[in-house]
Formats: C-alpha cells, sequence, structure tokens
C-alpha cells in the first residue's frame, strides 16, 4: 500500500471544512498506487453522505499540479466520466494537506477488471477517442514528463542494475525512440492532451458481470500532451495482452482499435507508426518500473511493480511487430 504520508482526520477534516463538506465520517489508506498518497474520505453534510478520494501528491509540484487538475474539469464538463476535482470558496481545485499539494475528487463507483474482454476493450477505445477529442481544445499545455526526455535522463540511472543483455535492449530502444523522434512523420502524428498511464487499474467498471459499464477513467497524474498514438499504444500493451508472455491479444487489440477509429478515425501514419509506439509503451514503463524498483522511495506500505513484465513486452514489441488492418 502506497502511504507516503500519514493524514490524520484532524487534517482531513480541515479540508473538509474548508471545501463546505461536513463532517469526515470514515478515512481510510488506500491499498493500491504507487506513485501518491490516496485516503478515500466520506462525508456526511447532515443531509447526505458522500465519497471521495483525497490525494496528497508526493511528487508533483504546485505548479505541475493545475495542468492535471483542471484537465479533468475540462474532460468533466465535456461528459467524459472523469473525477472532478472538489473547489473551495474562491474556486480553487488545488488545496495543501500535511504541507502536500492534494487534491480532493468524487469517488467512481465498480471496481477494475483485471481480466478484460473484448466488452471492456471495445469501451476504452471508445471512451479513449472521445477523451482525445474533448481534450483537443484543452488550454494548458505541459509535456508528458514521463515522455523521451525523462526516458533519456533515467536510463543511465537504472543502467547499473541491469544484465548486459537488458544494457544492449535498453541502449538500442533509446537510440531507436530518439531517431523516431526526430522523423517528420512522428512530428506530423496528431497530438494533445494524453491520459498516458491508462493501465486496467485506472478504469472502473460497474454493473452485472458480462455487462458491465465503463464508470469512469482516473489517476490522470501522468497526463501530459504527446501524440495520442501514444496513448492508444499504452492501453494496447496493457489491455490487449497476455500479461504471462506479453503478447498482444490480436482480437482484443481488433476490437479496440476498432472502437477507436469510429469515434476519431487514425491516419494513415498512425497506422504505420502504431508498431514503433507500442515499443515506446513498453519502454517507458520498463525504465519507471525499474527506478520504483532499484531506487524506491521511502513508504509505510509499498509494493513495486515487477519490471521484468515491460522487458518481455518490449522484447515481444520488437521481435514481433503488429500492424493493424481495418
Ligand atoms: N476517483 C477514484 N474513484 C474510485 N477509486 C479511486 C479513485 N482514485 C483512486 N482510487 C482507488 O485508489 C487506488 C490507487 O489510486 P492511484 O491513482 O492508482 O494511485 P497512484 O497515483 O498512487 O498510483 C486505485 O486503484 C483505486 O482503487
Ligand atoms: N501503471 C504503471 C504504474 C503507475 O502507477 P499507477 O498505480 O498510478 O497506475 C505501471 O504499471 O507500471
Amino acid at each position: 500500500m502506497a502511504v507516503f504520508t500519514e493524514v490524520t482526520l484532524h487534517a482531513a477534516q480541515a479540508l473538509v471544512t474548508r471545501l463546505g463538506l461536513g463532517q469526515v465520517v470514515a478515512l481510510r489508506g488506500i491499498t493500491s498506487g504507487i506513485e501518491n498518497t490516496n485516503y478515500f474520505v466520506d462525508t456526511d453534510d447532515g443531509q447526505r453522505t458522500r465519497q471521495w478520494v483525497l490525494t496528497l501528491f508526493e511528487r508533483l509540484s504546485h505548479e505541475q499540479l493545475p495542468f492535471y487538475l483542471h484537465l479533468m474539469k475540462h474532460l468533466a464538463m465535456r461528459d467524459i466520466p472523469v473525477p472532478d476535482p472538489q473547489a473551495d470558496a474562491t474556486g480553487e481545485i488545488l488545496h495543501t494537506v500535511c504541507g502536500k499539494p492534494a487534491a480532493l475528487v468524487g469517488k467512481l463507483s465498480g471496481g477494475h477488471q483485471l481480466a478484460p474482454s473484448d466488452w471492456h476493450c471495445r469501451q476504452v477505445g471508445t471512451m479513449l477517442a472521445r477523451l482525445h477529442q474533448a481534450g483537443a481544445d484543452y488550454p494548458r499545455a505541459q509535456p508528458n514528463l514521463r515522455g523521451l526526455a525523462w526516458w533519456t535522463e533515467t536510463v543511465p540511472v537504472v543502467h547499473p542494475f541491469l544484465t548486459l543483455a537488458q544494457q544492449q535492449l535498453i541502449d538500442e530502444e533509446l537510440a531507436f525512440q530518439q531517431h523516431l523522434a526526430t522523423t517528420s512523420a512522428y512530428q506530423a502524428l496528431p497530438r494533445g492532451p494524453v491520459h498516458a498511464d491508462l493501465f486496467r487499474d485506472n478504469v472502473m467498471f460497474d454493473g452485472l458481470p458480462g455487462h458491465e459499464k465503463l464508470t469512469g477513467f482516473f489517476d490522470f497524474y501522468f497526463a501530459g500532451v504527446d501524440t495520442w498514438l501514444f496513448d492508444i499504444a499504452v492501453c494496447l500493451n496493457d489491455w490487449c495482452i497476455s500479461l504471462e508472455s506479453g503478447r498482444l491479444d490480436e482480437q482484443r487489440a481488433q476490437v479496440f482499435l476498432a472502437a477507436y477509429d469510429s469515434e476519431r478515425t487514425l491516419t494513415h501514419d498512425e497506422l504505420r507508426l502504431l508498431p514503433a509506439l507500442l515499443r515506446a509503451g513498453a519502454l517507458r514503463f520498463w525504465i519507471s518500473r525499474l527506478w520504483d524498483f532499484h531506487l524506491p522511495r521511502e513508504a509505510s506500505m509499498l509494493k513495486p511493480h515487477d519490471p521484468t513484465h515491460f522487458e518481455r513486452v518490449l522484447r515481444e514489441r520488437v521481435g514481433n511487430p503488429w500492424h493493424w488492418m481495418r
């Protein structure tokens, strides 16, 4: 469990009072997540009990956070199902709790689909395309802070922890991605705000088994302006693969892409560069998992994700490039 900062009832109540939401009736640390401190908070204002998620940002600064929080508000206002950050009487949505930047957002109903079927992939593909389109006129800009510049800076940091074969793979892939970024086809890819971490555990579904409905995307704290194709690749690499082998499940990948494409038609260059971006998506999470695994931060309870998973995914994407045919 990632509770980097212990939040007292007193501190939670002070925020809830400032937001005019009544009394805190329950406060419990959340037993997952690796970036931020998260708590479920239930409040009662005398009329009704409501459920929230309190996030204390452990790495992101007060300067970086307005991009994410206002993006969530922007998307929520355009009917994309995302948690809406709560404002105080002055309209401020970025708060301070225990000396850390913090936000209080609505709790989404339902749970994760950790073994997704075509049914779930279709809904995620459709909603991702809607999110990209709804975000296109978002006025703030911030690059994907886990993009190429960060990979370039972080690969040397994790290098000493790798075998020679791993060093070779990571170096070659980084060089490949650095070259790709200089090409005119890559630079012309459509772009805008992307979630950039839309894994199975960042989407909620609710409803009876086999009929679950997507209730929301959350955890926007890796979002940034990047190519829409990168977001698609991150999703394919998680929603549409066999977790054991890292191989793409072609059926689910077809369904995901067809659903996305029916909302926003993928361009010729997006289809052509998809195999390269699938590699980029794998590299990005291999690096961050290596970094979290070998250079962990202090946390009261924390279970790092397995880096070897994305090493396998990357080897697969390099060895078996996959092209989608409409
Ligand atoms: N808005 C929300 N609604 C419902 N559950 C949430 C919400 N935000 C976070 N959670 C729960 O908290 C867990 C950890 O949140 P997450 O954002 O993934 O943490 P981290 O940013 O530390 O990786 C999620 O897996 C989910 O169960
Ligand atoms: N999805 C990433 C880790 C980011 O953590 P999250 O809990 O915020 O999704 C991974 O799987 O490596």
